[in-house]
């Protein structure tokens, strides 16, 4: 378990954990960019840009950065990390079968190898120095915490382009991050309807609009001439954030600074390693070490963490091959039945943090200790009211206490409560999986038709991993209700020879 948290705290993080800022609730609705070529750079700070962000761009996308599998900024950004103190490298940025660009041994690589050195002058954090001074003091006096302020950040040394030191690190970014904040509502309640993964994406996308309308009411609002809406709008902030949730690191040795690291940052993710970055305080840059020997030509991967295939889509934009995820989970969810004649009581014991509807995961290994008291409370019958309590609080992973409960006389009910909840959801997945064979063949622009049949295939690729988990919870439901009844069946037995015999 530490390890594991190790690794969560320390590969690509895709958390607004640091975000204070309420979510507001509001439903995404992109805006247009506003091209504005004399406004965009220099009213904001008189900084003379040589270049402006003029360029036509596609629509709706933002006019810096390069298309996802571009490498045509590539080896000016190469060159600049050279120049500005990155080492020679034994890899290098190339096209890849595993996510578009990455980088790829050179030389051969070993087995426990320290690979990178990224210097601090390279990393961009909440502590960079700003081209525009003023806005960084502006931000700084509102004490805007370190996801906003690094997404702003990013915003306006982009907009800046060759007048940010940034720029060849911008320039090599996705113009437009693979990331569920560019999905439409109607692309998330059509796609991921059977998935609970929806509902984290809608809340991300209302954190991630919250957070923008907030620092426009509260800062960019006020000082228009540091923060014009042409460029600090909902479009730039959907890619300053998404590329900060699929970028952006927390460094354990640096007691958990969050940094985007360039050139770190274009190594793909694999399942099958567990090495990660972190700052290596003998050779004062970021690093990570090999778990396994490249030969040159081979991709060479790290870890983003140990997380479920769900949240790879949610923050980065992609599903691993199937069956290749052992982290792979799926969300359940129960909930308290209306019906029950205790449903306010079992209510009422669920204060601390639970409700009438909670979600669990599932993986392929089994299940929570929480799940299993969540499914006691719910089919507890009136006669257990006292352990309403205890079985709350086991169901709650922010209490510490007792996990393990067992109740042998609502043990069955308990099984075939969750197995219900598994194969309800089941029927969602299967429906959508059988519906989708058949959608979208109304389209006919290609544009259109491509971007359909793309985000069609990471929600089959994503529903199919996570049926194959609630297949998997069925068959073991099932078998332990066939060995509880069987055991009952033969007890019964026993009893009526043996009241046979006394007759
Ligand atoms: C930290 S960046 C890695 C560099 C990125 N490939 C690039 O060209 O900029 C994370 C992004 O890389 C892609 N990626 C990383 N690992 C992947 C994988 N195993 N399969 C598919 N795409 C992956 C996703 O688009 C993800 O959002």
């Amino acid at each position: 378990m530490a390890e594991a948290s190790g690794i969560l705290q320390t590969a690509f993080i895709p958390t607004l954990s640091q975000n204070p800022y309420p979510n507001l609730n509001q439903y995404y609705s992109p805006l247009i960019f506003k091209r504005n070529k004399t406004t965009f750079h220099n009213v904001r700070c008189s900084l003379s840009t040589t270049e402006t962000a003029t360029k036509t761009t596609p629509d709706n996308s933002i006019p810096w950065g390069c298309d996802i599998d571009s490498l045509e900024n590539a080896s000016a950004l190469q060159e600049w990390l050279s120049e500005s103190g990155l080492p020679p490298q034994k890899m290098g940025i190339q096209r890849v079968d595993v996510g578009e660009r990455g980088l790829v041994a050179l030389k051969n690589i070993r087995k426990g190898e320290k690979l990178l050195f990224v210097p601090p002058s390279l990393f961009i954090t909440a502590d960079s120095e700003w081209s525009c001074g003023e806005a960084g003091k502006v931000l700084k006096r509102y004490n805007v915490p370190d996801w906003p302020l690094l997404a702003t950040y990013l915003i306006s040394e982009a907009s800046l382009m060759n007048a940010s030191r940034w720029n060849n690190y911008i320039s090599a970014l996705p113009r437009q991050p693979y990331s569920l904040l560019y999905w439409t509502r109607s692309e998330l309640d059509k796609y991921l309807e059977a998935s609970q993964i929806r509902e984290r994406a809608i809340e991300r996308i209302n954190d991630v609009t919250g957070t923008y309308n907030d620092l426009r009411l509260r800062i960019f609002s006020k000082y228009p001439d540091l923060f014009p809406e042409e460029v600090f709008n909902m479009e730039t902030f959907k890619w300053s954030f998404g590329i900060l949730f699929s970028r952006l690191v927390r460094l354990p040795a640096m007691d958990g600074k969050v940094a985007l690291v360039p050139w770190a940052d274009m190594l793909n993710h694999s399942c099958e390693v567990e090495t990660f970055l972190d700052y290596d305080k003998s050779s004062q840059g970021v690093v990570f070490t090999t778990d396994r020997a490249y030969e040159p030509g081979e991709q060479v991967f790290i870890s983003y963490g140990r997380k479920s295939n769900g949240e790879l889509l949610l923050s980065y934009g992609f599903v691993p091959r199937e069956g290749t995820n052992p982290r792979d989970s799926v969300e359940l969810s129960l909930s308290l039945r209306k019906s029950d004649k205790c449903y306010k009581e079992k209510l009422e014991a669920l204060k601390y943090g639970l409700s009438a509807s909670q979600c669990y995961p599932l993986q392929v290994t089994g299940w929570p200790l929480e799940l299993m008291a969540y499914a006691y409370l719910a089919v507890s019958p009136p006669s257990m009211n006292r352990q309403f309590e205890e079985m709350a609080n086991a169901a709650s992973n922010k209490i510490t206490s007792k996990k393990d409960i067992r109740y042998p006389e609502i043990e069955e009910d308990a099984m075939q409560f969750i197995l219900d909840a598994c194969e309800s959801s089941i029927s969602k997945y299967s429906k959508f999986l059988q519906a989708s064979g058949s959608m979208d063949l109304d389209v006919t622009n290609p544009k259109i038709l491509n971007r359909k049949v793309f985000l069609k295939q990471l929600a089959v690729d994503l529903c199919t991993s996570e049926q194959r988990i609630l297949f998997r919870a069925q068959y073991i439901l099932r078998r332990r209700l066939r060995d509880i009844r069987s055991g009952e069946l033969r007890a019964l037995r026993i009893f009526d020879g043996f009241r046979k015999l006394f007759k």
